[in-house]
């Protein structure tokens, strides 16, 4: 190995390595860019010029020798694909679809949907109509507006409707099915009606709870004030007496309703 050294405006020397005693090493060998020799004394180009070129010299050897590329041609690979272990760099997305333009009926006129005047009279909305349905109970003298829709009363029941309003007292009973809780829901509403100034008038009750709640009114126990009934009907006449409030209730009422009766 010998060492010589031609000087530079930069200071450096160029080394001179004999790499024949190794042919091993052969293969490592470093190609040192030569430096360019000052061409005059005279020069005038300055020294950090020179300096740069000559680190950039020596990058490049250096990076020919460990990658087999020039810088250049390396493809350049981002934090974010060395972050998702992706060192291939992706393929470049394709374009977006061209949007499409919506196709219009050829009736529409854009020219009128973009006129404000237009518009108002074509954003009306109309709704089905609805029909509003009056009385349906059957051909009797009075008109209930707020029945059930569709609901016409059969003769048996219109009968018995037309008695409780003439103030008679009625029991009636009937199969499963036979349409009396529709005809007591009209009698209560028909009731309703005509005692609409005193609320109290009407005592709506059933012999259970389950069925007192279905026609939104009490048991008759709870109504009468005669706790669960018990003794014979002078004791429970006295123990209503007794109760103020019962006995009051008592005296209102002008009517009483009993629903599933037969179960008291
Ligand atoms: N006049 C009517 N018009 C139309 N549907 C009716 C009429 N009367 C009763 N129905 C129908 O018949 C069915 C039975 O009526 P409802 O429940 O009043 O009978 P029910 O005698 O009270 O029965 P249950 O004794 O089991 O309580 C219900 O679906 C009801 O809507």
């Amino acid at each position: 190995m010998s060492s010589g050294g031609q000087s530079s405006l930069s200071g450096l020397r160029t080394i001179k390595r004999d790499w024949s005693q190794s042919s091993s090493q052969s293969e490592d060998r470093i190609s040192w860019p030569a430096t360019q020799p000052a061409q005059s004394q005279s020069s005038k180009a300055p020294q950090a010029e020179v300096r740069s070129q000559r680190m950039k010299d020596i990058q490049l050897a250096l990076d020919a020798l460990a990658g087999k590329q020039p810088p250049g041609e390396r493809p350049e690979i981002s934090t974010k694909q060395i972050a998702n272990g992706t060192k291939r760099p992706l393929p470049p997305a394709p374009d977006p679809p061209p949007a499409k333009k919506r196709q219009l009926p050829p009736s529409w006129n854009e020219d009128t949907l973009s006129s404000s005047s237009n518009f108002k009279s074509s954003s009306k909305f109309s709704l089905p109509t609805v029909k509003s349905t009056s009385s349906t109970v059957a051909p009797s003298s009075s008109k209930s507006s707020s029945s059930l829709a569709g609901v016409f009363l059969s003769q048996e029941q219109t009968q018995i409707l037309r008695l409780v309003e003439s103030g008679n007292s009625v029991f009636y009973t009937g199969s499963a099915g036979t349409g009396k809780s529709v005809l007591l829901r009209e009698i209560i509403r028909t009731l309703q009606k005509r005692y609409i100034k005193s609320s109290d008038a009407i005592a709506i009750t059933a012999s259970t709870g389950i069925a007192a709640c279905n026609i939104g009114g009490v048991t008759i126990h709870s109504f009468a004030g005669i706790g669960i009934g018990e003794g014979s009907a002078e004791e429970l006449v006295n123990r209503v007496r007794k109760n103020k409030k019962a006995a009051s209730r008592w005296l209102r009422t002008k009517v009483l309703i009993i629903d599933e009766g037969t179960f008291v």
